[in-house]
């Protein structure tokens, strides 16, 4: 309410949608109506469409009667009457990211804009930050004003989020209330260790005992075990729906109304439910596959046990899931509940055969290799690589979460950075290494000027004869999503400057300055001249990344528009090395080679190109589609 930004973490169910609601209604109160081509003065995020159309109706409940206006945004439904919508101007959206990105950009800006945002909320804040979202939710962050007020709810936050999420904010105060990432104390936890073939009897059990007290959800760890489940319970007498990503989504829309309705009382589902759901009545929740991360435990549990009524849990752990145990202990230990000795003598024996293996377990979960044949930093590069390609081939499931978690740490890593200063004189002759210098290190500085000069002024010829509508499309796009008009116009002699500055700085070339020159000419005294500056060099492996996401970086057209960004020259490197076989004497697996006459240009260029990798491998994953819409149509 007093306008910080903030971080609010609190138990599932206990409210935490109206705790930036009453605020943001208070907010838009006190700014200037809306004009026509306004966009919206708050901005709601989440991460899955359920939770937008949920918020967006929790938010209608007050913001008629205020007479403000709130529209939903998210992907999978036509995009047209959101337009409409959107169009005939809105103080509240309410929306999925990726979704928001293409209403921004659609009709060259028209349909609506960031100028009047002032206050943005990221519901599932630590979901919004993983792979997933953060890409978008940064591209849109990114445009709205910086003094704009930020704030971000979740259950549960883990540290190493907590750090990602606070670039976007301002000195933001964190409330915490009840503890932090604990599953609810009005939520029964049980946790029962059992083979993979006594699951479903034990489902039925539990059905027959619970179905009648009210709605029952029961999540799996992937769609295709959804439906198979579904149709096992459907012969048992059971009448089910299921709910996941693979579902088109006006079915998966009219299923979360009858769950939510009560028409359906049970529901079988992937993570994609997890988070933010509030289903009246709905007194149990199973496992029925064990959940693969603490945090993906702790919000399914809190389906159930809501606005202090009391729910059920029920989690089943196979005897080969021993490497989950060590979490569901820590959820079980932090809520008090007490832990059962098969789950305790599951987790220590997976312990042991870990021990046994030369592998040391920490606390809880994960372990920390020690491998027989790489090193530490070896053995965790390989198994970076093998999830990127693994990612990039679509291999993980949708809905896994875990999936992307620190992706920017571990592009890092993959680069294999190597980094270099020299002085600018210095570097003609001590760097023959770098890209293009080689066949000018003997000529004068101004033989150079003139080469850069003439290099300039084809490519400029080449630009103008050739136009390249993607820089201009940029530009626009860049424009429209800070609520501009997309008018780029760009002067022949601008390119050639521009262009003649990155030749510059690819020949280690800095042009003299106009006092330089008089010096020179002897009109300024030569103690007046500027000392000379430096070069800054970085190289980045990007041998081993997917061959899209190789090409993103290497075309000719993002080189040349990371160049305009940052003002850095990338050239690209080495060759490509296919996986499993080593360089030949003398070559080199393919990098990109960065060089500018500041180190800010070089990170800017090095930032874009992490930004460009990591939004390709998201790509990748989020099209993979393995299975027709068509086979989840529920008649
Ligand atoms: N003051 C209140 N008194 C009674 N019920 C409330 C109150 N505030 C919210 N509720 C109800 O509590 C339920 C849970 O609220 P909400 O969905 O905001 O929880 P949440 O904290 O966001 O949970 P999650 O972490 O799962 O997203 C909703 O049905 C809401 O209507």
């Amino acid at each position: 309410m007093s306008g910080r930004d903030m971080i609010g973490i609190a138990k599932t169910g206990s409210g935490k949608t109206l705790a930036f609601l009453l605020p943001m209604f208070r907010h838009i109160a006190d700014q200037p109506e809306l004009e026509s081509d306004d966009g919206p003065i708050a901005i709601i995020m989440t991460p899955t469409r359920e939770l937008a159309m949920q918020i967006g109706k929790e938010c209608r409940k007050f913001s008629k009667s205020l007479n403000l206006r709130c529209v939903c945004v998210y992907g999978g439904t036509g995009i047209s009457e959101q337009i409409a919508e959107l169009k005939r101007g809105a103080e509240i959206i309410v929306c999925t990211p990726g979704r928001m990105i293409d209403m921004l950009a659609a009709n060259s800006g028209k349909v609506t804009n960031l100028r009047r945002c002032t206050y943005i909320v990221l519901d599932e804040a630590d979901r919004m930050f993983d792979m997933g979202f953060e890409p978008q939710v940064m591209k849109i962050v990114d445009n709205v004003r910086p003094d704009r007020l930020t704030v971000m709810f979740s259950a549960t936050f883990p540290r190493q989020m907590e750090a990602l999420a606070r670039r976007v904010l301002t000195k933001p105060i964190e409330v915490t209330v009840g503890g932090r990432s604990v599953v609810c104390a009005d939520v029964e936890q049980f946790i029962i260790v059992l083979e993979d073939t006594q699951k479903f009897l034990k489902l039925l059990e539990i059905l027959g005992l619970y179905q009648e007290r009210g709605s029952c959800l029961v999540f799996v760890h992937k769609q295709e075990h959804a439906d198979e489940l579904m149709k096992n319970l459907l012969k048992h007498g059971y009448p089910c729906m299921s709910l996941h990503g693979g579902i088109d989504q006006y079915d998966r829309d009219s299923t979360m109304e009858d769950f939510k309705a009560g028409n359906i009382k049970l529901l079988i589902a992937t993570s994609v439910c997890s988070r933010g759901l509030d289903v009246k009545d709905l007194v149990l929740v199973v496992n029925y596959d064990c959940p693969n991360h603490y945090e993906d435990y702790v919000h399914r549990c809190g389906r159930t046990g809501r606005a202090g009524n009391h729910g059920y849990a029920y989690t089943f752990v196979s005897h080969d899931q021993g490497r989950h145990a060590g979490d569901l202990i820590k959820a079980l230990e932090l809520s008090k509940t007490p832990v059962p000795e098969e789950l305790k003598v599951l987790w220590q024996k997976f312990k042991d055969e870990m021990e046994a293996d030369g592998k040391k377990i920490s606390s809880y979960s994960g372990f920390h290799g020690k491998g027989f044949k790489f090193d530490e930093t070896e053995a965790e590069l390989a198994n970076d690589r093998k999830k990127l390609q693994k990612a990039a081939l679509g291999l993980q499931d949708s809905d896994d979460e875990d999936a992307g978690l620190d992706i920017e740490q571990k592009i890092e890593r993959m680069f294999a950075s190597r980094k270099r200063v020299c002085d600018v004189n210095q570097s003609l002759t001590s760097l023959p290494s770098a890209s293009n210098i080689n066949n000018v290190q003997s000529q004068s500085n101004l033989e150079k000027l003139e080469l850069a000069k003439k290099a300039a002024s084809q490519i400029n010829i080449l630009k103008n004869t050739t136009a390249e509508p993607l820089d201009v499309n940029q530009q626009a796009a860049a424009a429209i999503l800070k609520g501009g008009v997309a008018v780029t116009h760009v002067s022949s002699k601008t390119i050639a400057e521009q262009m003649a500055e990155k030749i510059n700085a690819k020949l280690g070339y800095r042009p003299m300055t106009e006092e330089e020159k008089e010096a020179e000419l002897g009109i300024l005294p030569a103690n007046q001249v500027a000392e000379p500056t430096k070069r800054y060099e970085e190289e980045l492996e990007i041998n081993d990344f997917p061959q899209t996401a190789r090409w993103k970086v290497t075309s000719r057209e993002a080189l040349s528009q990371i160049s305009e960004f940052s003002d850095a020259g990338i050239t690209v490197r080495g060759i490509y090395i296919p996986p499993n076989k080593d360089p030949k004497e003398g070559e080199r697996k393919l990098y990109l080679g960065i060089e500018a006459t500041s180190e800010i240009a070089v990170q800017k260029a090095k930032a874009e190109i992490t930004r460009l990798i990591k939004e390709e491998l998201v790509r990748l994953q989020n099209s993979y589609q393995p299975i027709s819409k068509n086979r989840y149509k529920v008649l």
